[in-house]
């Protein structure tokens, strides 16, 4: 990220960006789809994070927290914590699931891994279907509870909004209506996986093909 890019980021207004998208647009349950049907190695991030907390290690309790705030892990620690995944797979195909949402994070994936994503998939769905969503879900998770789902809406329109409106600067948005059916989605996302390859990104930083936010 240029110094003008870091200004940007800074300066561009969240108002003037579509209003949904986050916590129960689809993200996990798309990528799972995109993965089988494109040969992607799919990456949670927040999956990731999860089975940091679940080691017991310091770490993972210092994660917990921040995740029952619905606050975001510090980036060093998340993107550590990617890199280390990234390791023990042999893939040039990642599919990275809810990174990077906020700007330190942008930096911090680029300094480190010296990864740029082809493009960005964004899944923009309306807040109360993700609210509806996110209650039903049911898998246990600390954070899907009302409370903390309010406060994760909150985090992603304050910090992840703007990541959304970098990429889009870069021309590597790639929006999607998420309120429909999970088939209806899919039917979208394999339209755009299925189109040409981006040029200008040279192949050595190729490696991650697509961020899902
Ligand atoms: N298009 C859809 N229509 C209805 N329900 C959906 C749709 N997509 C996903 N769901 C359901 O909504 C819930 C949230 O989906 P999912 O876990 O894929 O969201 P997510 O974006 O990964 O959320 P999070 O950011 O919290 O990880 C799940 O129970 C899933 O089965
Ligand atoms: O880059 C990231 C991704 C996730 N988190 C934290 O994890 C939870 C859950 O993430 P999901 O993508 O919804 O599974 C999120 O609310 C953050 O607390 C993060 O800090 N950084
Ligand atoms: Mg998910």
């Amino acid at each position: 990220m240029t110094v003008g890019e870091r200004r940007n980021f800074r300066q561009n207004s969240p108002s003037n960006t579509p209003k949904g998208g986050g916590p129960g647009s689809g993200k996990g349950t798309q990528c799972k789809r995109i993965a089988q049907q494109f040969g992607y190695t799919h990456l949670s991030v927040g999956e990731i994070l999860r089975q940091e907390i679940s080691s017991g290690s310091e770490t993972g309790s210092m994660i917990q927290k921040i995740m029952k705030e619905g606050k975001l892990v510090p980036s060093d620690v998340t993107v550590r914590l990617l890199q280390q995944a990234m390791q023990g797979i042999n893939s040039d195909k990642f599919l990275i699931d809810g990174f990077p949402r906020n700007e330190e994070n942008v930096k911090a994936f680029e300094d480190l891994t010296k990864m740029e994503p082809e493009f960005v998939l964004y899944l923009d769905c309306p807040q109360d279907e993700m609210e509806k969503r996110l209650l039903s879900r049911n898998e246990g998770r600390e954070d899907d509870n009302i409370e903390t789902i309010r406060k994760r809406f909150k985090v992603f329109m304050e910090s992840t909004l703007p990541t959304i409106e970098y990429y889009e600067s870069k021309g590597k948005i790639r929006k999607v209506d998420a309120g429909k059916s999970v088939d209806e989605v899919f039917e979208s996302i394999k339209v755009i996986f299925s189109q040409g390859k981006d040029n200008k990104v040279p192949p050595s930083r190729h490696k991650c093909k697509c961020l899902i936010l």
